[in-house]
């Protein structure tokens, strides 16, 4: 403080000792102060702020606020410095951002109050910073778990799913989801994880499709060093969260064995080591295959089966989904339109008479993709039957070809 007071041009001596007392308690505050003279020059400045900036307070003293305080309050404008008590909005509560120390953009929220002698003028002015970026961390964690990732229906079938899914997040059993492609599988894993107390550690996504055997191996269970450079594999980098692996069925069965050996210890043997590595991880399992007919087939093994088909979620196709259809259909081009930055209200009756009857054999990813082209190209206030994709219409001249016999519906084709 001593350092501070010293390049003040104006406080008076009674005032440099009550700054000496103030930065001692202003030292301890968790959020940023600066005191400016009233040519904007730093006074001093506490701890949090010096953290924050990365200068000293002795260093900053005297020095032009903008040059130490680098946030839109202080750099905007022709006036460069928004100068205080001259005629300048009261600065309370303004949200910013401010370089810090690593040169990142960080928000923070700025209140300004003016220090005034026995006449009423100010001769200081005292600014108070507040660090925004957890609160924003925190919105954006909340706006992932309820937004982007939600599961969207209105049907029964689904909305009995999503009420058994809070208690699968709770549990910490693996899970095998099946249903088609595109049913939301990826997506129900997500809100697992995201509803579950490992919400805070990570989720890993591994597609088991085809994969060299020799890279499977590292992709599951990593490398150690003495083979060149260390690689964690997706158990490790699944440490304290959730590890889903899509496609099961593809896992060739050497791998699965290995499988079941760490759902039963939690231990995985990196490449090139003998020794176990704990993992602390809860596995989630994907196929669009009827897992039965797989142990049957020899494809899947049946002691794999029975640790993940304890908990077992079957996401019906679209097309059993009923009212889902048209509730999706609605909730993707709000969505697609805002994006757009579009005005379009619906579908046209014929569009959406076209739409029902089609089957979706990609289910809800093939009707936000196709909801996404038509809002993309519509320049109308309407999606009609041209905005939709070629390939719909074509299936619907197919399916009213009379050879078809099936005039205009072709719900009840299911994905090849
Ligand atoms: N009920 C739903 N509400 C909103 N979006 C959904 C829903 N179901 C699926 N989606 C979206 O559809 C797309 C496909 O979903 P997802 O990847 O979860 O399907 P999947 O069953 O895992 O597919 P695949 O077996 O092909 O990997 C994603 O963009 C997902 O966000």
């Amino acid at each position: 403080m001593e350092n501070s007071v010293r390049t003040a041009p104006c406080p008076p001596t009674a005032l440099a000792t009550d700054l000496a007392r103030l930065s001692e308690i202003l030292g301890g505050l968790p959020i940023g102060i600066a005191a400016l003279d009233p040519d904007c020059r730093i006074v001093f400045m506490n701890k949090a702020l010096e953290d924050l900036t990365g200068f000293t307070s002795h260093e900053a003293a005297g020095i032009p606020c903008h040059h130490v305080l680098r946030c839109g309050l202080h750099l905007r404008g022709v006036r460069q410095v928004e100068t205080p008590g001259r005629g300048d909005e009261p600065v309370k509560g303004r949200e910013t951002d401010i370089i810090d120390r690593h040169r990142h953009k960080l928000p923070v929220r700025v209140t300004r109050i003016d220090v005034r002698d026995e006449q009423g003028v100010a001769f200081m002015f005292l600014e108070a910073y507040e660090d925004l970026a957890p609160l924003r961390d925190m919105e954006r964690r909340l706006k992932d778990a309820s937004g982007a990732g939600e599961l969207i229906s209105r049907g029964e079938a689904m909305e009995r799913i999503k009420k058994v899914l809070p208690a699968i997040a709770q549990s910490d059993s693996p899970v095998l989801v099946t249903g088609e492609t595109g049913t939301g599988k990826d997506l129900s894993a997500q809100v697992i994880h995201k509803a579950s107390p490992r919400a805070r550690g990570p989720f890993v996504r591994v597609n088991l499709g085809p994969m060299p055997e020799h890279l499977l191996e590292i992709e599951l269970y990593g490398r150690v060093a003495e083979e060149g450079e260390a690689v964690p594999g997706c158990f490790q980098r699944a440490n304290g969260g959730t590890l889903y692996l899509s496609e099961l069925a593809d896992l060739p069965a050497a791998h699965q064995a290995g499988l079941v050996r760490v759902l039963d210890d939690q231990t995985i043997i990196p490449a090139g080591s003998d020794k176990g590595v704990r993992v602390n991880v809860r596995l989630i399992a994907a196929t669009h295959k009827d897992p039965e007919e797989l142990v049957r087939a020899g494809v899947l093994r049946e002691d794999l089966f029975h640790r993940l088909g304890a908990v077992r979620v079957h996401l019906p196709p679209l097309r059993d989904r009923g009212e889902d259809v048209e509730f999706l259909l609605t909730h993707f081009l709000s969505r697609f339109a805002a994006r757009f930055k579009k005005d379009i209200k619906g579908f046209s009756p014929r569009a959406i008479r076209i739409l029902r009857s089609h089957c979706f054999p990609g289910n809800v990813r093939e009707l936000k993709n196709i909801v996404e082209y038509a809002a993309m190209i519509c320049q109308k206030d309407m999606i009609l039957p041209a905005h939709l994709p070629g390939h719909i219409l074509a299936a619907l001249k197919a399916d009213q070809s009379p050879a078809s016999g099936r005039p205009g519906d072709n719900r009840g084709r299911k994905r090849s």
